[in-house]
Order: structure tokens, then sequence, then C-alpha cells
């Protein structure tokens, strides 16, 4: 299968400030990944130089095969981009700016770009210049997609759009993804891409920490548990299981906290006569902020 971005060695520097510090990431076809990382990780550096819009000051990234600095003719109609701080000509109306880009990208259906505009409840007859920030991101949305391209690289997508349009948006990186087209988008909030991406891939001060499934974040995530007993095993019999933290007596209810599985808890009380388990969601926020803030350490891992 065909690797849509494969970067090895990627590094950005801009003076004496690495941006991007050696990222190696390969993205399969047919996926959506979320680049995530606090403000000034990294994520845009990344972003312009899939786009081609940046050289990298060393390594290399590679998408369909085709080098991104060198080679960006060939990728232009293959490659839809988003960038972070959108800005379009403002004496333009939509319609005139996307027949523009239409024109570049050597022609576009016109019907697509009707009914992407209508899904969004944007008005191509509006000069830029008088849209709202939310609708002119709107107009950077149609743009990245109209096309069909395979691959879209979306910078902070979502800015400036209110819930109902956000939840419209990922409507479509869905129906994107399942057409077999790859997503590729960054975002430094967890919930924008937890329900939305399959794979994410987190990176800090420039270098990638890890690159998982969202599924296997969640597994190794904490939650929290309510054990209701007829007869309440003794606190220390808990604290025993691994993984288990927090642990406090309520009664006949004993609440835990429970880092991955929760199967050895579950083992372990089993001779106590559960009466009730409740588990709550897990704290998929807790798990993300670790790698934020420096608890788990750089990896150079390489997703599949
Ligand atoms: N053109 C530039 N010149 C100098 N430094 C830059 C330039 N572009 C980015 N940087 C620096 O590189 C680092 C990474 O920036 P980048 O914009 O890629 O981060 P980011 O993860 O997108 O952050 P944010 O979430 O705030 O948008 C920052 O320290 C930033 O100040």
């Amino acid at each position: 299968m065909e690797t849509v971005i494969k970067t090895r060695g990627l590094t950005k520097r801009f003076g004496r400030r690495t941006a991007l510090d050696r990222l190696d990431l390969d993205v399969p076809p047919g996926v959506i990944v979320g680049y995530l990382g606090p403000n000034g990780a990294g994520k845009t550096t990344t972003i312009r130089l899939l786009a081609g819009l940046i050289r990298p000051t060393a390594g290399s990234a590679m998408v369909f095969g085709f080098d991104a600095a060198d080679q960006y003719d060939a990728l232009q109609r293959r490659i839809g981009y988003l960038p972070g701080d959108f800005v379009a000509y403002p004496d333009l109306t939509g319609t005139q700016y996307l027949n523009y880009f239409a024109h570049l990208y050597g022609g576009v259906d016109r019907n697509r770009i009707e009914l992407l505009a209508k899904r969004f409840d944007l008005d191509l007859g509006v000069r830029i210049g008088a849209l709202s920030r939310g609708n002119r991101q709107k107009v950077g949305i149609v743009q990245a997609f109209m096309h069909d391209p395979d691959l879209l690289i979306l910078d902070e997508p979502t800015s400036g759009l209110d819930p109902l349009m956000q939840r419209e948006f990922r409507a479509l990186l869905r129906e994107t993804r399942d057409a077999g087209r790859t997503v590729f988008l960054s975002s430094h909030m967890l919930s924008e891409v937890e329900a939305v991406a399959d794979t994410v891939a987190i990176l800090r001060a420039g270098r990638l920490v890890t690159v998982q499934s969202v599924q296997a974040l969640k597994d190794r995530a904490r939650r929290r548990l309510d054990l209701t007993f007829a007869d309440v095993p003794p606190a220390a019999r808990i604290h025993a299981v691994p993984g288990v933290q927090d642990v406090s007596v309520d009664g006949h209810t004993v609440r835990v906290t429970v880092t991955g599985s929760t199967a050895e808890l579950l083992k372990a009380v089993a001779p106590y006569d559960v009466t009730n388990v409740l588990s709550h969601e897990a704290d998929l926020e807790a798990a993300f902020l670790d790698y934020y803030d420096g608890q788990e350490e750089p990896c150079s891992a390489t997703s599949s």
C-alpha cells in the first residue's frame, strides 16, 4: 500500500530555534490523523513542510512518493491545504476567489463547490472582506475540499466554526476518509480530534512524543470505578492490584482510579460479592496531558 506521508529526520530550524526536530512519521492511506501538541510545538511548521511551503533544514518529507519541497507541481492537485491563518483576497466574492483556484487546479466540478457551500451555509456571492471570521474559514474549507484531493492537510480547521458547523465538518472528514482519502489535521485540543481521528500523533517542543490509535490512548487512560459490595474487601487488597490508585471507601462502595485495563481489579474483587460496578468514562484528557507536560518521554515512534 502506498504510504501517503513519509518523513525521515524532518527538521526545521529558524535561526537557532529548532521548530521541528528529526520527525519520522508514516501515514497510510484512508486514515484521519490528529496532529496534537501545545502552542509552539511545531505543528504548523510540519504542515507547512508537508504542503511544500517551506524547505526543511534537514531530512525529507515525501508525499505520495514525491518530495514536498521540490516536486510540488506533481502534488498540487492531490493535496487540499487549509492554513491556520486563512486569509483570502477581501475584495473578491467567494465565487470569484474559488473560481481562481479552480482554474489553478485545472478545473473543478462546479456542483461540488455549490454543494460544499450549501452544506456549510456559506453565501459565495458575498465579498470575502465582508464575511465573519467563521464564514471566511468556510471559504478556506471549500477551497481545500473542492477538487476532491487524495490528501487533506488542515491546520486547526475548526477554529472559528460554531458547534453545528464543527459537527458538519467532522461528518465531512469521516466521509472523506471513508472514500479512501487521507486527512492530516492539527489541533491543540484533544476533544476536537478524539471524535474523528483514527490515530493521534503528539508533538512536544518539536519532538514526536507518541503515535497511537485513539483506541490505544483510551485503553491506557485512567478510569474511575465505583464498586459496591455486599461484603467490603480490605482496602489493602485493592491497593495491591497493579494500576489501582486513589482508593476510598464510602459505606459499601469502594471508589478507585485504574490506569489501563480493569480486568485485574475485577478479578481481585470477584470473591467479595460485588453487587454493582459503575465505570466512568476514561479520562483521555488526563492521559493526553501527561504527554503534553512531559510526564511521558519523547520517542522516535513511527505509525503504521
Ligand atoms: N517563520 C518563523 N520564524 C521564526 N520562528 C518560527 C517561525 N515559524 C515558527 N517559528 C517557531 O517555531 C516553533 C514552532 O512553531 P509552530 O508555529 O510550528 O508551532 P505550533 O505547534 O503550530 O503552535 P500553535 O499551536 O501556537 O499554532 C515556535 O517556537 C515558533 O516561534
